[in-house]
């Protein structure tokens, strides 16, 4: 939708046909995205041949799919087409952050994250949103900004994707602990402390990575983090209040079919901070939560029976 505000001509591949039918017809995607009116000219398809042509590529795909639906269709891909990374996750199987990954799959295609604080239905109503653009190519990026950018949708540019990246991936574990502790009504004090705290952990592991400090001070790290901790139509935010009150994870994800990228994040976040020897605690404890059948109560205890320390 922004990329045709924007005034470019837009197809969308799409693995369902009921999909493509809603988009193509009712110039609705019904599905994901109800109650957002679609630009006609937008196609779509389920036919991977037809983006054989593009000039752009925005990769949308939730992380922990998306190097299974880009292998098989690499040999459709131009090496010179840029790439721009809308998914905001940190792969379970390998570790690796989504730029890594498809520098593996995709080495020669120039790349670009797109992120900040950007519920899509807002994004689709034209409502005004800012984001970053992150590439390492200047020139590039600010190409790109122009391309996608409109008076609604306000592009920064940045040359930091790494920090774009990490930003919008650990937003979403801190999420769900802020739900969680929304969830047990444990105040508002305590979900100021986990944004706080939960952005430390995220600059620590940027700067382990290599991110600039100011990306994450921005609005792919702070921004991000403020819109997904703080508000109910979060899917993370939403998953971690639902846990916090009381109910079971797997009757909570019955029948789903959006996605909360901090669940599958939660455990390669964890899991590479062990390998980068960072501490981050909160995100630790929801690994734990979520994948270890941690109680909930015995975690909050725990993070809040550690030893006093510096707060920098
Ligand atoms: N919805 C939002 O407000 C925003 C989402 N994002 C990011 O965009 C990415 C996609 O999220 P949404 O568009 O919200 O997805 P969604 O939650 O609306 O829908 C899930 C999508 O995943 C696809 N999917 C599920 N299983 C799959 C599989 N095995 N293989 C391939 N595709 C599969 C579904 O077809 C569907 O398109 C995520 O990384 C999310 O964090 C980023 C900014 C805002
Ligand atoms: O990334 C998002 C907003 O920027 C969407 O957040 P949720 O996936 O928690 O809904």
């Amino acid at each position: 939708a922004v990329a045709a505000n924007a005034g470019n001509s837009v197809a969308i591949w799409s693995r369902n046909p009921q999909v493509v039918d809603d988009i193509n017809n009712q110039h609705e995607n019904a599905l994901y995205l109800k109650g957002a009116a679609l630009d006609p000219t937008i196609r779509a398809t389920t036919d991977a041949k037809d983006l054989e042509n593009a000039d752009l590529l925005l990769l949308v795909t939730p992380s922990q799919h998306l190097r299974s639906v880009i292998t098989p269709i690499k040999p459709l891909i131009d090496p010179d087409v840029p790439l721009v990374l809308c998914a905001k996750g940190v792969e379970i199987s390998s570790g690796l952050l989504m730029s890594e990954m498809l520098e593996e799959v995709l080495p020669k295609n120039p790349l670009a994250v797109l992120s900040g604080p950007t519920f899509a239905i807002e994004v689709a109503r034209d409502l005004p949103t800012a984001v970053t653009l992150a590439c390492a190519d200047a020139a590039l990026g600010r190409k790109l900004a122009n391309t996608l950018g409109s008076r609604a949708f306000r592009i920064y540019h940045s040359t930091d994707p790494v920090g774009a990246e990490i930003g919008g991936a650990v937003k979403n574990v801190i999420a769900i602990a802020c739900g969680i502790v929304d969830g047990r009504q444990l105040g508002d004090n305590a979900r100021a402390a986990l944004i706080t705290r939960g952005l430390s952990e995220i600059v620590q592991l940027g700067i382990a990575k290599g991110a600039r400090r100011e990306t994450l001070m921005g609005l792919a790290g702070m921004g991000d983090l403020t819109l997904t901790c703080t508000a109910t139509q979060s899917r993370n935010y939403a998953l971690g209040k639902a846990l916090g009150s009381g109910e079971k994870l797997a009757d909570y994800l019955k029948g789903r079919i959006t996605v909360a990228e901090g669940l599958g994040s939660s455990k390669s976040v964890s899991a590479l901070a062990r390998k980068l020897q960072i501490d981050m605690p909160i995100c630790n404890a929801i690994c734990d939560v979520l994948h270890h059948q941690a109680d909930i109560d015995q975690t909050i205890a725990d993070l809040l029976a550690r030893p006093q320390k510096a707060e920098f």
